[in-house]
């Protein structure tokens, strides 16, 4: 930490000191080149921080440059009133450039936003507002009491503020809340979503901060430059500007800085020989993604975990230490979650047939059946991850049928995956954090306004993170991202995940999946002693010890109906059940089913 300090300290020297060696045409391409840093740094945060595709980054930058231009040549405000509209204007363009997002993901993303920065250059090359394809040129000098920001030494240190601003708050947003829930959406925007992420609003704000950056960059080029025109803010530019980004590191703030200024020094190298240029610029970016897929910020951590590999001995899980008791619920407590009727067709299969089901508060409920009988379509649809093409669910006495995932987990529903969906490149104690912090995105502008109070909840949250991790065993494991451990710790960390949301309802599917003999022990423990805590689990499971011990009430499904429901005795003598897949082995003295459904 100290030598970061220090190393930051030393960098902020350099660059103060930087313009007492340039001259004048240097100086001008540094500043030219802080402006795509920028810029990287606003699309680091809808790429590769959000991991939203937005190719309309330079499209953004132009808006803001224009605007200001338009403003204070025509309708002649002063260059800071001008800016902060220009700015407004630019998020205002963002989100709305955003708003595919909230249908369409990746390449596509990538296709609509490329379209829509074409047709804001095509635009601005035949408006004549815009001043067509000559552009507009005469745009006033800043002005700043006490500097002359007509002189470009000047104006770099007011880029170089801005672009230090511009970083920190990056930082910020990305080592607090709302980053995380941003990083959480781009490892896994279904998981993130059922742990309670809004997911729309999230993809919306990374295209709005993007916006935000590129605007302010464009209003500083306006100043800079003071003429603007279409083909500064074209394709070429954008090529360019994702190529830092992926060369320096679109994960990292400082590798997207870092990405600019080494490909605008080597496009300054090249400037004499544009053919070459462009080949250039194509090969640094195979190699990069070849042989540095997370760019060149992403390559101490690799080096650091391939020798950790090698050297590192693991931490070791701890034990689980059980949940106080809750009250017990009374014998008639009322139903949790209630399904009626529920179809779920997918071009004609049916997955679910008219599912009727009722689970009372504090059960431990197990479902069962046949692979491809509809238990994990069901999950999905109580999760809302399938809007049912029939029927209702009721979750706590409401009709929740339709709700977006995020809204239902908020509700107090929370969910494990039958294939472990934990955030790969967040640790684990961010993977639970994502869990824990139920802040609105909509309060992100406590940002700018309360940032202390940000840092003061996410210190709280942070506490409660290391209590649930020591409650799991995982302390060991806390900054590891959870893609390093073992099966059955992974499968631990996403239960915990999952509990950390603090549902009514817990659903758990297939939790015992891969685990062995001893690790299924425990995790019986595990969820008694949540059920015990006062969370009602509905678990989905092929392992029938496992299934007959732990739950009171099991509902057997075979083709997408319920052909069964009772105490574990119940089903087993029930023929229905005996002829729909546990065939004569099954009865309660004698609970493993045959290999081939027993996994
Ligand atoms: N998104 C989807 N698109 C098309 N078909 C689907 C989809 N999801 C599930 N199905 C189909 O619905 C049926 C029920 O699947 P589901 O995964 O719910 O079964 P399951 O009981 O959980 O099975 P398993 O025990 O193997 O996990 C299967 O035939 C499956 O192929």
């Amino acid at each position: 930490m100290r030598y970061r300090i220090a190393g930051f300290a030393a960098l902020a020297v350099a660059a103060w000191l930087l313009p007492y060696g340039l001259d004048s045409y240097a100086i001008h391409v540094v500043n030219v080149i802080i402006l795509f840093a920028l810029l990287a740094v606003g699309l680091g945060l809808a790429m590769g921080v959000g991991g939203q595709v937005n190719l309309a980054q330079v499209a953004f930058f132009g808006v803001g440059a224009y605007a200001t231009a338009i403003l204070t040549t025509e309708a002649g405000l002063g260059f800071w009133v001008s800016a902060v509209l220009a700015v407004a204007a630019t998020a205002a363009i963002g989100l709305l450039v955003g708003t595919p997002a909230l249908r369409i993901q990746s390449h596509y993303l990538g296709i609509v936003t490329l379209g829509l920065a074409l047709a804001f250059t095509n635009w601005v090359t035949n408006a004549q507002v815009a001043g067509g394809a000559e552009g507009i040129s005469n745009i006033p000098v800043p002005t700043l009491p006490g500097v002359d920001l007509s002189n470009e030494y000047l104006f770099y240190y007011l880029e170089l503020i801005v672009l230090a601003g511009g970083l920190v708050f990056g930082e910020f947003v990305v080592r607090t809340g709302l980053g995380r829930r941003m990083r959480a959406m781009r490892d896994d925007a279904l998981a993130a979503g059922a742990l309670g992420a809004e997911v729309p609003m999230l993809r919306m704000t990374a295209f709005l901060l993007a916006s935000v950056y590129g605007g302010v960059a464009g209003v500083l080029y306006a100043g800079l430059i003071r003429y603007v025109a279409p083909e500064s803010f074209g394709i070429a530019n954008m090529f360019l500007l994702l190529a830092m980004v992926i060369i320096g590191g679109r994960q990292s703030l400082i590798g997207c800085v870092v990405g600019a200024v080494g490909l605008s020094v080597v496009r300054e190298l090249l400037v004499d020989h544009p053919t070459y240029a462009q080949v250039a610029y194509g090969s640094v970016v195979v190699l990069t993604v070849v042989f540095a897929p997370t760019g060149l910020a992403g390559l101490p951590r690799r080096i650091r975990a391939a020798v950790g590999r090698r050297g590192a001995v693991a931490g070791r899980l701890g034990p689980f230490q059980p949940y106080e008791r809750g009250d017990a619920p009374p014998a008639d407590a009322p139903a949790v979650l209630r399904a009626d009727d529920v179809h779920m067709s997918f071009r004609g299969l049916k997955a679910l047939d008219g599912v009727t089901l009722t689970v009372r508060q504090g059960e431990i409920r197990g479902i069962v059946g046949p692979n491809g009988s509809g238990k994990t379509t069901l999950f999905n649809v109580i999760s809302g991850l399938y809007r049912p093409t029939g029927g209702r669910v009721e979750f706590g006495g409401r009709d929740v049928t339709g709700l977006p995932p995020y809204r239902l987990a908020r509700a107090g529903i929370s969910r494990t995956f039958q294939n472990l969906r934990l955030f790969g490149d967040l640790t684990v104690r961010e993977n639970i954090l994502v869990a824990l912090d139920r802040s609105r995105t909509v309060d992100g502008w406590r940002y700018l306004l309360r940032p202390l109070s940000v840092v003061r909840g996410d210190r709280r949250l942070r506490a409660r993170a290391d209590e649930v991790l020591d409650r799991y065993g995982l302390t060991a494991f806390a900054g590891q991202p959870p893609r390093s451990l073992p099966y059955g710790t992974q499968r631990r960390v996403e239960i915990a995940r999952a509990v950390a949301a603090r549902p009514r309802l817990l659903l758990l599917d297939e939790p015992a999946a891969g685990l062995n003999g001893d690790e299924v022990r425990q995790l019986g423990e595990m969820v008694r002693s949540i059920r015990d805590s006062g969370i009602t689990v509905v678990v989905i499971e092929h392992n029938m010890g496992l299934v007959m011990s732990l739950c009171e009430h099991i509902t057997v499904l075979a083709s997408g109906a319920v052909i069964a429901e009772g105490s574990p005795a119940e089903v087993a003598a029930a023929p229905a059940v005996i002829e729909a897949y546990l065939g004569d082995s099954m009865s309660t003295d004698d609970v493993e089913l045959p290999t081939e459904v027993n996994r």
